[in-house]
């Protein structure tokens, strides 16, 4: 169950005992089976796609089956309520809004002597989305990677998701799809899809960036294939930290810490507070609402395993034990998270109040839900619109101005032995081109 903990050295073992269970013999050990997988792809293209689909997801496919066709998807809105329907539109817009808030702009900047300076902004040609579906679907993912692809003028942007039983994908997902612009779309899960999208196969595209979030073979293969590939953070198994005081609920903790353990048996989910008798409360409120849990033994081994209550003395404390774990998901439990944030320094997504709950991010509220985990907030963001961006630097110098940096151009190539450089830029100055 949730262990309470109040001896500051232990509780900083066992943050860097969760912040690292990624990372662990027991998921490192993977890393040779995902290479495996990898390289097996590479070669053989479908061929092996059809095989691990097989294997790990128990469905047997023809190549022919892997791409979604038109009129699975044009089926898949009649298979959603109404609800589900404007739940998921309500959910895009207010994505899209907020995407579009800060899209990358290109810029130039005139200078003395007529230099001209400035970055250039241009969308990746092809981007391969993750959407994981072992234990769950989530269309929200599907919104959450592909909307910001789509805002950054991405042209391709290509979806495998995991196959269910008969090869059948879930119907939100699909329709969660079409509305956020997605081109296609491949039933195909793990790290066998990572590397179709890295690789490229008979049917599935070679893209340009991999985003999305997944379990650890989907993690461990695109650390992988990274540098082959762009790639968004490391988003593996969620987690979340709560840091609390004596004016939160604690029926409010137990279901916040609960909404990331139920995702996966890897899940964190931490309590940081100041009140001793409301950390007893969240750990029997826990237990409670564990009792009838749709998903009790899977959440509840990650309770087990990756779940901590930390008393502490000062809320100063608990946000430096929350700055050195970095987690994923930071919760603002107290009477002035406004004043607690300004001592946040890690966090993929700072959740501010007693009625601002994670699920909130996590769907709708319009900033991203694919966010560093594992520690990876202490330096990436994010995914945005600038995962699927990249910039060029833009360079242009008159006549006189590289005259002026001639002689320093020529004395710098000279000490690293390079005379063409300066060469290059001698010509120029004594043979300047002909005016056109
Ligand atoms: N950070 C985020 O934004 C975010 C969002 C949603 C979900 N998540 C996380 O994504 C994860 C989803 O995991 P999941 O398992 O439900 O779905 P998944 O799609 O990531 O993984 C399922 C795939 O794993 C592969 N696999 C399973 N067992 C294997 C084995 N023994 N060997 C090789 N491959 C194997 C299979 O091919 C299967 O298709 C969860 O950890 C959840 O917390 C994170
Ligand atoms: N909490 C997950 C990110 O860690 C995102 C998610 C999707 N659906 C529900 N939750
Ligand atoms: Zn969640």
């Amino acid at each position: 169950m949730l262990r309470i903990i109040t001896e500051l050295a232990e509780a900083r073992s066992e943050l860097r005992r969760i912040c690292d269970r990624t990372h662990d013999e027991q998921v490192t050990h993977k890393e040779a089976t995902v290479r495996q997988i990898l390289q097996t792809v590479k070669r053989q293209g479908d061929r092996a796609l059809l095989a691990y689909t097989e294997e790990f997801d128990k469905q047997i496919l023809t190549a022919e089956q892997l791409r979604v066709t038109g009129s699975e998807l044009d089926a898949a809105y009649q298979q959603v309520s109404k609800e589900l329907l404007s739940a998921i539109q309500l959910a895009s817009r207010q994505i899209e809004e907020f995407h579009r808030l800060r899209v990358p702009k290109s810029w130039v900047q005139f200078g003395d002597r007529d230099v001209v300076l400035g970055k250039r902004y241009t969308p990746v040609d092809r981007a391969g989305l993750y959407v994981p579906g072992g234990r769950a679907a989530y269309p929200s993912t599907v919104l959450m990677n592909a909307i910001p692809a789509k805002v950054a003028g991405v042209e391709r942007i290509v979806m495998v998701t995991p196959p269910g039983p008969g090869g059948a994908l879930n119907p939100a997902v699909l329709v969660a799809a079409q509305e956020a612009g997605v081109t296609e779309i491949y039933r195909v899960g793990g790290a066998q899809a990572i590397a179709a999208l890295a690789y490229g196969t008979e049917t599935i595209p070679k893209v340009d960036v991999i985003t999305g979030p997944g379990n650890v073979y989907v993690m461990l293969a695109k650390g992988q294939v990274y540098g082959t590939v762009g790639i968004d953070s490391l988003a593996g198994p969620s987690e979340v930290l709560v840091i609390a005081d004596r004016t939160a609920d604690p029926t409010h903790l137990a279901a916040d810490l609960l909404a990331q353990a139920e995702h996966d048996p890897m899940a964190a989910a931490i309590l940081i507070t100041t009140d001793g008798d409301l950390a007893g409360k969240v750990v029997n409120e826990v237990k409670d609402q564990l009792a009838d849990h749709p998903r009790r033994i899977d959440t509840e081994k990650a309770i087990a395993h990756f779940g901590l209550v930390i008393v502490v003395e000062t809320l100063e404390l608990a946000a430096e034990l929350s700055n050195e774990f970095a987690p994923e998901h930071l919760e603002l439990e107290v009477a002035e998270p406004w004043d607690l944030l300004e001592r946040i320094k890690h966090a993929g997504a700072i959740f501010l109040g007693h009625s601002t709950p994670e699920a909130v991010g996590d769907y709708l509220a319009g900033p991203n839900h694919t966010l560093p985990t594992s520690g990876a907030a202490r330096y990436a963001s994010p995914l945005s619109t600038e995962t699927f961006m990249k910039h060029s630097s833009i360079i242009s110098y008159s006549a006189g101005a590289l005259s002026s940096v001639s002689s320093a151009v020529q004395a710098l190539a000279e000490a690293e032995g390079l005379p063409s450089h300066g060469y290059s830029v001698k010509v120029r100055t004594d043979r300047p081109s002909p005016e056109r």
